[in-house]
């Protein structure tokens, strides 16, 4: 097999990182950027690695200057950028070319624009990169859609740059076109949910209990050192940490409290309410995103509308643990499931004890958990579900009184805990045997004749409304 020459397109961030990494394993790579001195500070930065990286001028002059096959991996903004950089690639690829989009690109444009370029006569594949810009320059998890055959050429580099769990390189072919690119999606979704949980704990501890940001940070670090050790509890302890070397503050105290988001969360509950699914820990998370961006708003309601007479509270430092721990559990159960859905709905044949293997190491919701995940989705789960497996739900069983206490004790003296409050009420809807949609149904008979089914005979009835 011909090994593809590699060139890069959108030398920023995530470009420069992946263009070190690809050629800090062996490989020769020509950069091209909208603004060319971005080249010119990546490669006098490079050290040892320079010779291995080219800048040319323009779109053609990076293709020209490139060995057939040739393998160009797109690390722009998602949207018009992707779809510029492949209008003026076209006109210049030979067959035996492919283009990767490593951006965290919609999966129903990658599913497009492979069409597009395969009916041109060339390659794609869409790659969800994880891990940041550390994760892209020593090892990031990769979701790879696309066709085997554009697939295995590609394979050997992928698996060079990509991050090692034990050996296992953290890169898999997942599906056909848009599976890459909608599993990272997902990966997104979770993310927002822990973030988000995490979020809410810091603001029990700061709020709550009047922690400074440094009475917080030791517990994060304890933390790590558990079963919720993973990448997003390390740095919440890093930011933590953090101080301004201007004032000397904590960073965080000095940080607008508005986050920002791209667009992957949002579209994970899109799809999920679009096949149907609920992912209502995910939802939380996207919706605390949007209420954080009407600072204004907030402020002003903190003037008029009524607090509870307590505000304080002493939270246990295990039962916290313990709700970020299941709301993690539910968060993934919920992504997984989304998975499955859209799986069925695309015939992808998703591996997700594979997708569990790959995000073990290098991607930003690496967690401890994850090796778990994928040993409970290689048995026989019953009906498919994660939170069933034995494992999961004895794990469940065990913390979910210290999820409900925190969430009540949060609720009672008024913080906002959306993400972890719908996880208690999923897990709670989850395990009820009867649940009250029989009101549901009963209510649009009445009003609009729907009919509904009894659970003593066969067939469609009416109430007597
Ligand atoms: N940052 C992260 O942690 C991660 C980002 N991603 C995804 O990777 C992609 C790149 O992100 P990131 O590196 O952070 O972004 P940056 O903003 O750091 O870099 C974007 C790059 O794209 C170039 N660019 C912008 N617009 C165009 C255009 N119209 N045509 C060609 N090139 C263009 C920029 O050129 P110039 O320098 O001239 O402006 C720059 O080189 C995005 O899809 C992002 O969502 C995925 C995983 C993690
Ligand atoms: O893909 C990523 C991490 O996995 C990127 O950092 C992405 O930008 C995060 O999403 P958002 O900007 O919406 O928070």
């Amino acid at each position: 097999m011909t090994t593809a020459s590699m060139g890069l397109i959108g030398v920023g961030t995530m470009g420069s990182a992946l263009a070190l990494n690809i050629a800090e394993n062996g490989h020769d790579i020509a950069l091209y950027n909208l603004d060319p001195s971005t080249i010119d500070d990546l490669i006098s930065g490079a050290g040892d690695l320079a010779p291995r990286l080219t800048k040319t001028e323009s779109v053609e002059a990076l293709v020209a200057a490139m060995p057939t096959p040739r393998a160009i991996v797109l690390l722009v903004p998602a949207g018009g950028p992707v779809e510029a950089s492949i209008d003026a690639l076209l006109p210049h690829l030979t067959p035996g070319d492919t283009i990767i989009d490593g951006g965290n690109s919609d999966f129903r444009d990658t599913m497009r624009r492979t069409e597009r370029v395969e009916a041109a006569g060339f390659q794609y594949l869409g790659v969800g990169v994880s891990g940041g810009e550390e994760g892209a320059r020593h090892g990031p998890s990769m979701m790879v859609g696309g066709s085997k055959a554009s697939w295995e050429p590609l394979r050997p580099v992928l698996e060079a740059i990509a991050a090692k769990f034990e050996g296992d390189p953290c890169v898999a072919h997942l599906g056909p076109d848009g599976a890459g690119h909608f599993v990272k999606t997902v990966h997104n979704g979770i993310e927002y949910a822990d973030m988000q949980m995490i979020a809410e704990v810091y603001g029990l501890l700061r709020d709550g209990e009047g922690r400074k940001p440094s009475e917080i940070a030791p517990l994060f670090h304890c933390w790590n050192e558990g079963t919720l050790q993973s990448y997003l509890i390390e740095i919440t302890g890093k930011v933590l940490d953090g101080v301004d070397p201007e004032t000397g503050k904590p960073m965080i105290d000095l940080i607008v409290d508005q986050a920002g988001q791209k667009g992957t969360g949002r579209w994970t509950v899109i799809e999920a309410i679009r096949m149907g699914q609920s992912a209502s820990v995910i939802e939380a998370a996207v919706g605390a995103r949007v209420l954080s961006s009407e600072r204004v708003v907030r402020q002003a309601a903190s003037k008029v509308l009524a607090a509870p007479d307590t505000t304080t509270a002493i939270f246990d430092e295990g039962d916290l643990e313990s709700a970020l721990m299941v709301g993690r559990i539910l968060a993934y159960a919920q992504g997984f499931r989304i998975l499955k859905a859209a799986s069925e709905e695309f015939s992808w044949d998703l591996d997700y004890a594979r997708i569990a293997e790959i995000w073990r190491a290098g991607c930003i919701i690496r967690s401890a958990l994850l090796d778990d995940i994928s040993q409970a989705f290689r048995s026989d789960l019953p009906h498919g579900r994660l939170i069933l497996a034995d494992e999961f739900a004895s794990l469940l069983e065990t913390h979910i009184g210290a999820l409900r206490r925190v969430v009540a004790q949060a609720v009672t003296i008024g913080l906002p805990v959306p993400a972890l409050s719908s996880a208690v009420s999923w897990y709670d809807e989850v395990r009820q045997a009867r649940g009250t949609a029989d009101m549901i149904q009963g209510q649009r008979d009445f009003f609009g004749a729907h009919g509904f089914r009894r659970l003593d005979k066969e067939g469609d009835f009416h109430g007597p409304w």
